[in-house]
């Protein structure tokens, strides 16, 4: 006999449906909304995005193959989102860890074993919203950064050709029209400089980009507000070779 160790694996949902009823629950539990709405929504789970990955713990002897297939407790969620005109990035929202379960560590696992996820399959940034745990990714090695537009937000009726456009890198899509492509007239010449250019404008504190890499003061307030007027955090993460965890 074995010892028995608690083993920690994040599976995509949609590979372990029998857990759609209990990731509803905690969904729930903690944003409310109707039942309905919410499996409707964890249902979308696919390899191709929406993506909702699940943080699972299983006890067993700790010599056998992880439990993958046995019973388990569902631990967290992380919902996973491709951005608009970004290839190379995911959106994550609906981060939730069992409340009973707080505090030990499961957030930072699951955030770590998602950004893991995420490498695994090409991608190099994630991004999120939050209203008030900026603290807690800021802590986790997410910095403020600038809006982006998560297709979790089009609606499923556009067309997955369309959304292969959207997220096809610039300037990429011109290549999939079928009409022979003509050189547009060549701009006219620029007028002779007379005068020096002005000198470039002061830097604005709350400029794009610069908040984003500004000091942690800014991580105690937004310049950003969500659809109903409420202070919104940006977050973040190059993920390429952050392969040791963010301690
Ligand atoms: C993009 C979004 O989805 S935003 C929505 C975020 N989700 C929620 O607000 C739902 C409710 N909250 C939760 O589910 C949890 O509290 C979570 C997911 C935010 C955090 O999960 P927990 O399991 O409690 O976090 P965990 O114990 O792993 O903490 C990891 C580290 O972050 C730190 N930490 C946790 N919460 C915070 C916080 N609010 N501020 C600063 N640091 C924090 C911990 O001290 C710990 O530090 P350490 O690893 O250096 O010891």
């Amino acid at each position: 006999m074995g010892s028995v160790s608690e083993e920690l694996s994040l599976v995509p949902l949609h590979q372990r449906p029998e857990l759609l009823e209990a990731c509803a629950e905690l969904l729930g539990e903690e944003w409310g909304k109707s039942r309905a709405s919410r499996l409707h929504s964890l249902q979308r789970s696919s390899d191709a995005f929406p993506t909702c990955l699940l943080l699972i713990r299983s006890q067993g002897p700790s010599e056998t193959p992880a439990a993958r297939e046995g019973p388990c407790e569902l631990v967290g969620h992380v919902r996973l989102s491709r951005v608009v005109g970004r290839p190379h990035d995911l959106f994550v929202e609906s981060v939730v860890v069992a409340r009973a379960l707080r505090g030990r560590g499961y957030g930072r696992r699951l955030m770590e074993a998602t950004e893991q996820w995420a490498r695994a399959r090409g991608f190099c940034c994630l991004h999120l919203t939050t209203h008030d745990k900026q603290h807690f990714y800021a802590h986790l090695g997410f910095v403020l950064g600038e809006p982006v537009q998560s297709m979790a937000f089009l609606s499923p009726a556009i067309s997955s050709e369309v959304l292969r456009l959207f997220s096809a890198p610039l300037g990429a899509a011109t290549t999939t029209t079928t009409k022979p492509w003509v050189p547009a007239a060549p701009p006219p010449p620029l007028p002779p400089l007379s005068v020096p250019p002005p000198p470039p404008p002061p830097t604005v504190i709350w400029a794009r980009g610069v908040l984003a890499e500004s000091s942690e003061q800014s991580l105690l307030e937004s310049p950003h507000r969500d659809a109903k007027g409420l202070p919104i955090f940006w977050m973040k993460k190059d993920i390429r070779g952050a392969g040791a965890p963010s301690h």
